[in-house]
């Protein structure tokens, strides 16, 4: 790993004021120059996956800037084991509710796994659809060099690109669910992958499961924001899965999950509570009733 050099560090932290994508006034759609102008004013950003229009509108109401329609909806929404399933028909669905739900968060469309990997132009051609039927404002894609080429031909065409590296989930048969870039050698290469995807002309990119240390050097060394899933602190922005930070999935959670709120527990009592009602006869009452 190149040596860490704190005097090169600008100071990241926000100030009140400086807060223009999460407490913003805006009423527009944040859009991709908002995204990249945070960096230079030093703002953290929050993103949030979101597979719904619902729930989508819960946080766009919360100012939730960015969302991401993540194919995670594959385990987290649609009930198969991983993200490998998932199809851009899916996608496609999926993204249009998140954007119908939503007035004011850029909305960024997951490219699922077998939409963009045989090249540029069936990657252009994925893309298309979740600009177009969907209305997404930017996309996603993994892999770092092995992506850029797909990520060129998107931006030329004018659609913003978010990169993700580190751990790829697309690629969990070949790689399983590690920690990415440990060790010199690892190190290495995600750095040279997150230049890859800057130089590709991607607008930002999302660092997987990679040790902190490494994360704040890619974060330090791209002019483009970086954004966290167990990446630590010094990112530019943070992502976590919505059923994971609400307490929704269930079972063992990744170590980089801050659980907010246990839904699971609130809605499976509220179920429960409507159940004894129905079965005890208590509801519906007269004033349930109409006459
Ligand atoms: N519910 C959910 N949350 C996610 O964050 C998520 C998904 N699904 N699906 C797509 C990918 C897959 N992700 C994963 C999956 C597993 C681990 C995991 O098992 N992590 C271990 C670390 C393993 C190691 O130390 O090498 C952990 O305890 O954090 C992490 C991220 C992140 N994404
Ligand atoms: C975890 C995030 C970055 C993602 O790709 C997803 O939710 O699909
Ligand atoms: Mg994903």
């Amino acid at each position: 790993m190149t040596q860490l050099s704190a005097a090169q560090t600008p100071q990241r932290k926000p100030a009140e004021g400086n807060r223009a994508l999460y407490g913003g006034k805006t009423n527009r759609r944040i859009t991709v120059r908002d995204i990249t102008t945070a960096k230079e004013r030093g703002e953290k950003w929050p993103m949030l996956t979101a597979y719904d229009a619902m729930t989508a509108s819960v946080f766009d109401e919360s100012g939730i800037p960015v969302m991401l329609v993540g194919d995670s909806a594959g385990n987290c929404h649609l009930g198969y084991e991983t993200t490998v399933p998932v199809t851009l028909d899916e996608m496609t669905m999926l993204s249009a509710a998140v954007v119908r739900g939503t007035s004011r968060a850029l909305i960024v469309g997951d490219l699922p796994f077998g939409s963009y990997q045989e090249g540029p132009v069936q990657a252009l051609r994925s893309a298309t659809r979740l600009v177009k039927e969907a209305g997404v404002g930017a996309v996603k894609l993994e892999g770092g060099e092995r992506s850029h080429r797909q990520i060129e031909l998107l931006v030329e065409s004018g659609i913003p690109v978010m990169a993700h590296i580190g751990l790829t989930p697309q690629s969990v048969n070949s790689m399983g669910y590690r920690v990415q870039g440990r060790g010199e050698e690892a190190a290495q290469q995600l750095l040279r992958d997150a230049k890859a995807v800057q130089d590709a002309g991607a607008f930002a990119v999302v660092l997987e499961l990679v040790p902190a240390e490494l994360a704040a050097e890619v974060t330090r060394t791209l002019h483009i924001p970086t954004v966290g899933i167990g990446a630590g602190p010094d990112t530019d922005a943070q992502v976590l899965v919505w059923t994971d930070m609400l307490g929704l999935t269930g079972g063992r959670m990744p170590k980089f999950v801050k659980q907010y709120a246990d839904l699971r527990k609130v809605m499976g009592d509220a179920a429960k509570a409507y159940a004894e009602d129905v079965v005890g006869g208590t509801y519906p009452q007269d004033e349930h009733s109409v006459h």
